[in-house]
């Protein structure tokens, strides 16, 4: 009778050795856990069809000694084969394979990626250069997921017809539980990376991932829309894990994921994500969709279907998962079975789960897990390995903490936001019509105190128009928008201030009537002197008057031609500052009331004679008419 004896020993991370003892003093020995060559072990064991070495004690060894059963201490016969499970494996921390903490949330509501942590399951030397398949299950909060994973770890530790344990077994691995608070934060992967052998002969590491539930009481919206977005653009199979049925905000919510992913992703040619599989739980209606694949993929065929007599909304959500995900596929599960559900003490053995529950699990897992089931990590149609992994997982993550990704929202927020943008946007818009009418580029200069008015009037009318835009979010909500309007409103009207001021044909004729007086004063004080024989400070006259005009003719040049423009702003700086000085200040009042009353006067005509509606209606007639063009 030949016997396995196992033990476990930690080498950078866990792995079992399973020393196979066979009649007539041989014996053959391999690690179970990881592969290894060389030496005096042989062959790596995954048992099962990934092992080598099959037979139900084999696989008892294995999983006892990767911590499933980490204290269980005795010997199963199986008729051919006796396996002693000597357990020498610590029950501290790290000894064991465990979940690892790889993205961590904080109480900031932001995620961090624990490096050491990734790389300690992801770069061994014997893993690193090999393709990766990592499958994940998201969702939710409470429904089961790292339950499930638990189900998958038996699997790949197993891997034969008995995987899925004996009656008595609790369930270990990903922790779960019952009770109403979430369990799972941030995203967790197994410890220990399983091997499979493809029909090609390739080598696969298979990873798995837990994520933190969706929608607790504890997360926004975006931590929720980072985890699962992080997840998908990590995974090759993504389960997205659903109860009872798929409602159309399951749908919505994965498509706001996942295009919250699919920012995050540069250049992408290809379809972004690979395999999706909306598992639902707790199925109720067999006698329409049968459990298992094939009542899931009629189900989901149903569901998915884009019609021309649906609504744009229920298109565009199909529309978008299908340009997402290489391949949709959908599992119907039943009922655990209501200990599973409500006891409190239920430690997840197999007595106290339905039979077609387990029945569900026996099709399910290997359809997910099976080598020739698996698709390997691809990225923009590159194969990923271990190694690669890290580092997209280094660089989402440091996208997902910048600020450059807009902010996911509650339905009901992005809503209100939209509202009140749009009534901010319609609000504006009046404004600026408006005041287009009044005083736009092709109007005539308006007297500074009448534009005045004029923006107060529109002003007024503008806020009543946001105020009177149905919007959702309530008034506090509103009043920031009201806020940002208020200065927006202030911003265009310095801006048509602007535009009226350089309509002012006296500002503009500020710098030549500047130079033209110092000519002036230069040519006659320059006579002057010479006849009082003053020649030198003639000649300083006739400088100013020669300096004057050039600067005059260079102004008019730069003015005409718009070439050099900050020379002809240095002229204008020059006649402003002479424009300031005592001597000249005497022109200033004069010039300017003068200039003033008269534009005012022609523009006002200009305006009433355009634009009788200024005069009748009153404003608040006009914001009426405009609001129920608007509504
Ligand atoms: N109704 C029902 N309950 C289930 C099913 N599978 C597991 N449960 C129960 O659901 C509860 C939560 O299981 P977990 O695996 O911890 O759930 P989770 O989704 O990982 O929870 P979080 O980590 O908080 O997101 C446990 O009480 C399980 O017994 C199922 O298919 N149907």
């Amino acid at each position: 009778m030949g016997f396995v004896e196992a033990r476990a020993r930690r080498v950078n991370t866990w792995f079992a050795r399973v020393r196979r003892h066979e009649g007539g003093g041989t014996s053959r020995e391999a690690r179970v856990g990881r592969h290894e060559s060389g030496g005096t072990s042989r062959g790596a064991v995954y048992c099962g069809p990934f092992s080598p070495l099959r037979g139900r004690s084999l696989v008892m060894a294995a999983t006892t000694l990767s911590g499933l059963q980490a204290t269980h201490h005795g010997a199963v016969d199986n008729g051919d084969a006796r396996t002693y499970m000597n357990g020498e494996v610590s029950t501290g921390p790290g000894n064991q394979p465990s979940p690892v903490r790889v993205v961590c949330a904080t109480s900031e509501h932001t995620f961090e990626l624990d490096t050491d942590a990734l790389e300690s399951v992801l770069l061994q030397d014997d893993l690193k250069d090999l393709p990766v398949a990592v499958v994940s299950v998201a969702g939710t909060f409470r429904k089961g997921k790292s339950f499930l994973l638990d189900f998958m770890l038996r699997f790949m530790y197993r891997k034969n017809k008995f995987w899925l344990g004996s009656e008595n077994e609790p369930l270990t691995g990903f922790k779960w539980r019952g009770g109403s608070e979430r369990e799972t934060t941030g995203i967790e992967i197994w410890s220990e990376i399983f091997l499979s052998h493809r029909a090609d002969g390739t080598q696969v590491a298979i990873l798995l991932m837990d994520t933190q539930g969706a929608f607790d009481s504890q997360s926004t919206i975006r931590d929720c829309a980072t985890v699962f977005a992080l997840s998908t653009m990590t995974s090759s199979m993504q389960v997205y894990n659903l109860t009872q049925n798929i409602q159309e905000d399951d749908l919505q919510h994965l498509q706001l994921f996942t295009e919250y992913g699919r920012l995050a992703m540069e250049e992408i040619v290809t379809k972004p994500f690979q395999n999706l599989m909306f598992l639902v739980r707790d199925w109720s209606f067999p006698y329409e969709f049968p459990y298992g694949n094939t009542g899931g993929k009629h189900f989901l065929e149903r569901r998915l279907k884009v019609s021309d007599t649906q609504h744009e909304e229920l298109q565009n959500v199909r529309k978008h998962i299908h340009r997402c995900f290489s391949n949709v596929d959908c599992f119907l599960l039943p009922h655990p079975g209501l200990k599973v559900a409500t006891n409190p003490n239920f430690d997840g053995s197999l007595k106290d789960i339905s039979i077609e529950f387990k029945q569900g699990l026996m099709n399910l897992i290997p359809h997910l897990l099976l080598p020739e089931n698996l698709a390997i990590k691809e990225i923009n149609g590159t194969k990923l390995t271990c190694r690669s992994l890290v580092e997209y997982f280094k660089a989402y993550i440091k996208i997902y903490q910048g600020e450059d990704l807009p902010h996911p929202k509650s339905m009901l927020q992005a809503t209100a936001e939209a509202n009140n943008l749009s009534a901010v946007a319609a609000a504006q818009d009046f404004y600026n019509e408006e005041m287009e009418k009044v005083c736009g580029g092709s109007r005539p200069f308006l007297a500074p105190a009448d534009l005045e008015r004029e923006h107060q009037h529109v002003h007024k009318d503008a806020l009543c128009i946001f105020r009177r835009t149905k919007k959702m979010g309530g008034i506090e909500f509103s009043r920031q928008y009201e806020e940002h309007l208020e200065e927006s409103l202030t911003a265009s009207f310095k801006r048509y201030a602007l535009q009226n001021e350089g309509k002012n044909i006296f500002r503009a004729a500020r710098t030549p009537s500047a130079f033209l007086l110092v000519a002036v004063f230069s040519y006659f004080f320059a006579g002057l002197l010479s006849i009082l024989s003053l020649p030198s400070l003639a000649s300083m006259c006739n400088l100013a008057f020669t300096v004057s005009v050039g600067l005059l003719a260079t102004w008019s040049y730069v003015r005409y031609s718009g070439e050099h423009r900050h020379v002809g702003s240095l002229i204008d700086e020059l006649a402003e500052a002479i424009w300031q000085q005592k001597k000249f200040q005497v022109f200033n009042p004069l010039a300017e009331s003068f200039m003033e009353e008269t534009w005012r006067q022609s523009v006002t005509n200009s305006l009433q004679a355009s634009f009788p509606a200024l005069e009748t209606p009153a404003p608040s007639q006009q914001v009426a008419l405009r609001y129920e063009t608007l509504a």
